[in-house]
């Protein structure tokens, strides 16, 4: 399966106006200089405020913007708008949403250069990557732009002519809250099924990557939903907190670490507020000798290296059969070292920088406790210096590749969230899954191998809510996403994700006498 399914309907569109604007867009020239709230249909600046926060360009290490982070005061105007639009927007049919959905999905096709070199400049993955991730996100809402038209509830006949009939309706205002490693695409994959149910909702990004959620939320508005129905609010923690605390929201969908996953269950938990938890993961990926190697290596590589080794579900324990350990490792360290790194905005690079300087110190501390605890470096896991001087502050390493890694080692048993595969020996089928079971995670887990009985065999005592056959990280909307085990629970995409944002309603009719007991 590609990656980029609907590449020849991106390659159809025609350049337009704003195309051409984001085609100008060089690495080392955006400042943002308009407001990054949206509340009551425009942006705003906060009224009230809980510190500052910067947004760099990870390319350059430039600050792109500085803003305020909503105090408690302007998150309550955005649950206030929300809630006003939910009046309306929860009364429309369900087609009548797909319609705006549909028109939603329609703009963000058309504006799709520009929101992806946003993502690109914002967050630092290359500019092929986040195209794929605009069109996932487009895809998200005409995927929820049918359901909101199929949302139906069931007839139920009862003794003596009477009936009940079910009916699934919205929660209210959903709250978002999201991390920055898929700015945009996290966004969408909430708000397309919390609209579609008819809920209304105020989404806060990640502070590192404040941009592109805005483009949504004005995307939103030009396709005609309510005044206030989609809301941005910016800020770190404690504007999180104002959210899930407040009152008035009925729902709250999160992604990012276990930590702050517990934090807001906890919170949640005192106004009995349900929860999506999209957590982290430390995913296996299974090669067995029989597995076509040249699958198994790009599937590897799949399940590590998109958008610098920072995404949630990568397969970053790596188990391979000892007896294809040396071919298969060969192979891997081969391709890795050809991975172009570099400015993210140029067409032919496939690795940017990490997300901030943090996130890179972060790694290399997780590098150099497996080089204590005596794993291989086969390649990579170094700072790296661009040629082109406009990059030398940029946040980059090259992408690393561990061999002779135990089950003990740190670098093995906790989340890195960066470019770097540790790859493990095994003998037999059991043996490997007892230890890729063996992680509090339980996000996604992958097998590579031609005999179809074990490769069923396999996913099925695997761990793991997401789970790859042959192939790895392929995310169509169309499939329920989301954890086992600390890796959180609730799903995204799919129908799934329907009931998650909607609640159901039981009506029982009586068509007789009532019969009293009394
Ligand atoms: N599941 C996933 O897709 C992701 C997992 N992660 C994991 O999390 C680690 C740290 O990344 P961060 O972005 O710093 O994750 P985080 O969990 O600190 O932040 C995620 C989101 O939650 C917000 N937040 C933080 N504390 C909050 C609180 N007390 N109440 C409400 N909202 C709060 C943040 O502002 C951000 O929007 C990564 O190294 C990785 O291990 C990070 C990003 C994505
Ligand atoms: C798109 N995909 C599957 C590579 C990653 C999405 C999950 C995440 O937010 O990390």
């Amino acid at each position: 399966m590609s990656l980029l399914r609907a590449g020849p309907i991106l390659n159809l569109l025609v350049p337009n106006l704003r195309f051409a604007m984001s085609r100008s867009l060089t690495t080392g020239t955006f400042q943002n200089t308009q407001p990054l709230n949206y509340r009551g249909g425009s942006r705003v600046q906060p009224i009230d405020s809980v510190g500052e926060e910067k947004a760099y360009e990870p390319a350059t290490g430039r600050v792109i913007t500085t803003f305020a982070c909503s105090g408690e005061k302007e998150v309550n105007e955005a649950i206030q708008s929300a809630r006003s639009a939910f009046k309306i927007w929860s009364q429309k049919s369900g087609m009548e949403r797909s319609r705006v959905l549909l028109e939603a999905a329609r703009i963000i096709r058309e504006r799709s250069e520009e929101i992806a070199a946003m993502e690109t400049i914002n967050n630092g993955k290359s500019i092929f990557e986040a195209r794929v991730d605009v069109e996932i996100s487009w895809q998200t809402l005409e995927y929820y732009a049918g359901h909101a038209g199929a949302m139906a509830g069931q007839h139920v006949q009862l003794a003596g002519g009477s009936f009940a009939y079910t009916r699934r309706e919205p929660l209210g205002v959903c709250v978002g809250i999201g991390a920055w490693n898929y700015p945009f695409q996290i966004a969408c994959w909430k708000a397309g099924p919390a609209l579609a149910c008819g809920n209304a909702m105020v989404y806060k990004p990640s502070p590192f990557t404040p941009v592109s959620v805005v483009l949504l939320a004005e995307i939103f508005a030009e396709a005609g939903v309510p005044t206030g129905l989609f809301n941005v609010v910016q800020g770190g923690a404690a504007t999180g907190e104002f959210l899930c605390k407040h009152p008035d929201v009925a729902k709250v969908s999160f992604t990012g670490s276990v930590p702050t996953g517990s934090k807001i269950m906890e919170m949640a938990a005192k106004s009995i507020k349900p929860v999506t938890l999209e957590l982290g993961g430390k995913s296996p990926l299974i090669i067995f000798s029989d597995s076509d190697l040249e699958n198994a290596v790009n599937g590897a590589m799949m399940a590590n290296f998109l958008t610098q080794g920072q995404v949630c579900c990568n397969g970053t324990r790596v188990f391979v059969q000892r007896d294809i350990l040396e071919k298969f490792t060969e192979e891997v360290v081969k391709k890795v070292k050809k991975i172009k790194i570099g400015d993210p905005l140029l067409e032919d690079t496939r690795m940017g920088p990490l997300i901030n300087q943090i996130q890179l110190d972060r790694v290399f501390g997780f590098l150099k406790s497996a080089r204590q605890q005596g794993a291989k470096f086969l390649t990579g896991g170094e700072p790296y210096t661009p040629e082109d001087p406009k990059l030398k502050g940029g946040f980059f390493m090259t992408p690393c590749v561990l061999g002779g890694c135990t089950d003990d080692m740190t670098c093995v048993k906790e989340e890195i969230f960066g470019p770097v595969m540790s790859i493990l020996p095994f003998d037999s089928e059991e043996e490997v899954l007892a230890r890729a079971n063996d992680t509090t995670y339980g996000l996604a887990g992958g097998v590579f191998t031609r005999d179809i009985q074990r490769a069923h065999r396999v996913v099925a005592a695997l761990q793991a809510g997401m789970c790859f056959i042959n192939n790895y990280n392929v995310s169509p909307v169309e499939l329920p996403f989301g954890g086992y085990k600390k890796s959180g629970f609730g799903r995204e995409n799919g129908q799934a994700a329907m009931e998650h944002y909607s609640q159901l309603k039981t009506v029982c009719v009586e068509m007789g006498n009532v019969e009293s007991v009394f």
